[in-house]
């Protein structure tokens, strides 16, 4: 049968589950690049390359804010980390090599949770 609409017990559950996510992507050892913020003072051409900017702490403040409307909207925040990473760091440097990781983690536990 046709699914209705997402019920809010569906929504609340998927919410959950963001949470526990973001916690395990946060505890990772690979995380350290991805806790917060990318000082763009501090890191010559950031600024200017990464329209977008993401990180684990920004997200952890929508998520608790209630800004993520839907699954969908939180993952695409996180892909966007990742997506950054993958665009301004070489692939074999020390934080593109952390930001592949991440994906790979995240790519099976969401899909693991979710799927
Ligand atoms: C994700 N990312 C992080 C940094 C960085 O320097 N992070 C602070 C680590 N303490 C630089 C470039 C980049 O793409």
């Amino acid at each position: 049968p046709a699914r209705k609409s997402k019920t809010s017990k569906d929504s609340s559950s998927e919410l959950a589950v963001c949470h526990m996510l973001l916690a395990e992507l946060e505890a990772h050892r690979c995380a350290w690049p991805f806790l917060t913020p990318v000082n763009h003072k501090a890191v010559p051409g950031y600024k200017k390359v990464i329209k977008r900017p993401m990180d684990f702490s920004t997200i952890k403040e929508k998520l608790t804010s209630n800004h993520y409307l839907n699954l969908e909207t939180f993952i695409a925040d996180i892909n966007l980390v990742f997506d950054n990473c993958k665009k301004f760091n070489e692939d074999q440097s020390e934080i593109g090599k952390a930001g592949y990781n991440m994906k790979r983690f995240f790519n099976k536990r969401w899909t693991e949770l979710l799927q």
